[in-house]
């Protein structure tokens, strides 16, 4: 058996570490050939230590020449900078690029991937909700293999059979740190409470769009492009212990669902070897330790609003999911910094697609400048600094 050539794009992330571990247990398989991360250059020394990729990239430059100096002798190139990021992603000996950078910088090195032709394993869902019609072409238009990693969207994928067949998905949500709170109840949220999800280890801007249920409502707009259904067949129910990761209901009245524990290396396992299965550490489910699962409507839009936002979004298309998408990462980043409160998000989110409106997507460069007009937008609106 050849073993896969696997580029890892966001390696010192979550994902990303997911990803490596998943890799370790299967060396015969999987040759981590390229790495590449944004600033944290000692996590990325010491992977590059251990698995010994041919390339790595540090987006930051500082961090770069950090790495740089610590593997000189070690016959691994460095690289810097988007570029370095960018060559990381279209590595010639990798196969397969894992797309697990957080947020819109994950788009020009995905892209720069499928042009490459790697298959993709995506974690990134922001890719799909800047860019879905326009990435779906490239993903058709280079013939590669387009596998998502997002656990409801694995799920979905793991399932699916046929989507003339289908009469909606079923995305299950697990409602967050603060399900059931009211919005009266929301005002004085800390950072530190918002990243503390009760299912998930994840990174920070997910946790933070998981309590605000933003990470549910960007993951309807992936599944409209992954699966091709419309908004009004895409629905959200709460399931607050993560263990049925979403449903596929039928024409027909059957509903196919995929479980198991709330552990990413699973989903992470299919992508890499579908259509084959891989063994993973993962733990068994037992079920009669868990005794019950429950399942509850998804909350209140007064108090949650933006799950109804991104809806809103889809539904508008053109420019709205790109701005919604810029508008929530600045307001994310803001409130992670102390900078505005956490009702303050979807406030800032509202007022930046108010402000700039309808309008179609002409191309991908087109795109990219909506994205950077809607984050400037959101830093005035909010009277953020730069
Ligand atoms: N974590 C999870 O379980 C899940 C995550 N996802 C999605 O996967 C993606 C990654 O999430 P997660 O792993 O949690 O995030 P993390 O914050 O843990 O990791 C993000 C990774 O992206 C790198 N990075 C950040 N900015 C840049 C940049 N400008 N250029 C290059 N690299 C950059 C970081 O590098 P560094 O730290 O070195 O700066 C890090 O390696 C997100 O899109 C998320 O929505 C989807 C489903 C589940
Ligand atoms: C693990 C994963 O896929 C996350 O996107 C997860 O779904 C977040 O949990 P929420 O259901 O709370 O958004
Ligand atoms: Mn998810």
């Amino acid at each position: 058996m050849s073993s896969k050539g696997i580029a890892i794009l966001g390696s010192t992330g979550s994902i990303g570490v997911n990803t490596l571990d998943v890799c370790a247990q299967h060396p015969d398989r999987y040759r981590v050939v390229a790495l590449s991360a944004g600033q944290n250059s000692a996590r990325m020394i010491a992977q590059a230590k251990h698995f010994r990729p041919e390339v790595v990239a540090m987006a930051d430059t500082k961090a770069a020449a950090e790495v740089t100096e610590a593997l000189a002798g070690e016959n691994i190139r460095v690289l810097a900078g988007e570029e370095g990021v960018i060559e990381v992603a279209s590595w010639a000996s990798a196969q397969m690029t894992v797309s697990a950078i957080v947020g819109g910088a994950g788009l020009r090195p995905t892209l720069a991937a499928i042009r490459a032709r790697k298959d993709i394993a995506l974690a990134n869902k922001e890719c799909l909700v800047m860019a879905g019609s326009l990435f779906m072409a490239e993903i058709g238009r280079y013939q590669v293999r387009l596998i998502p990693v997002d656990s409801e969207h694995s799920a979905i994928f793991q399932v699916f059979q046929n989507s003339n067949w289908m009469r909606r998905l079923v995305l299950t949500a697990s409602g967050g740190p603060f399900r059931g709170w009211r919005r009266q109840q929301l005002h004085g949220v800390t950072p530190a409470q918002a990243v503390a999800h009760p299912n998930w280890s994840m990174g920070r801007k997910i946790s933070v769009d998981s309590s605000t249920m933003m990470n549910k409502g960007l993951e309807v707009i992936e599944a409209h492009w992954l699966f091709g259904l419309p908004a009004e067949q895409i629905d959200v129910v709460v399931h607050p212990q993560s263990i049925v990761h979403s449903m596929v209901e039928y024409q027909d009245g059957s509903v196919l669902a995929q479980m198991g524990v709330p552990d990413m290396r699973t989903p992470i396992a299919v992508a890499l070897a579908w259509p084959e299965r891989i063994p993973t550490t993962v733990k068994s489910l037992d079920l009669p330790k868990l005794g019950q699962l429950d399942f509850y409507d998804k909350p209140d839009k007064r108090d949650f609003p933006c799950l109804e936002l991104a809806y809103e979004a889809l539904r508008r298309g053109g420019i709205a999911p790109v701005v919604l998408n810029a508008a929530n990462e600045i307001a994310v980043a803001a409130f992670l910094e102390g900078a505005i409160g956490y009702l303050e998000i979807a406030d800032l989110i509202v007022k930046t697609m108010d402000y700039l409106g309808h309008a179609p997507i002409e191309s991908i460069d087109h795109l990219f400048a909506v994205d950077l007009q809607a984050r400037m937008t959101a830093q005035q609106l909010g009277r953020l600094a730069h």
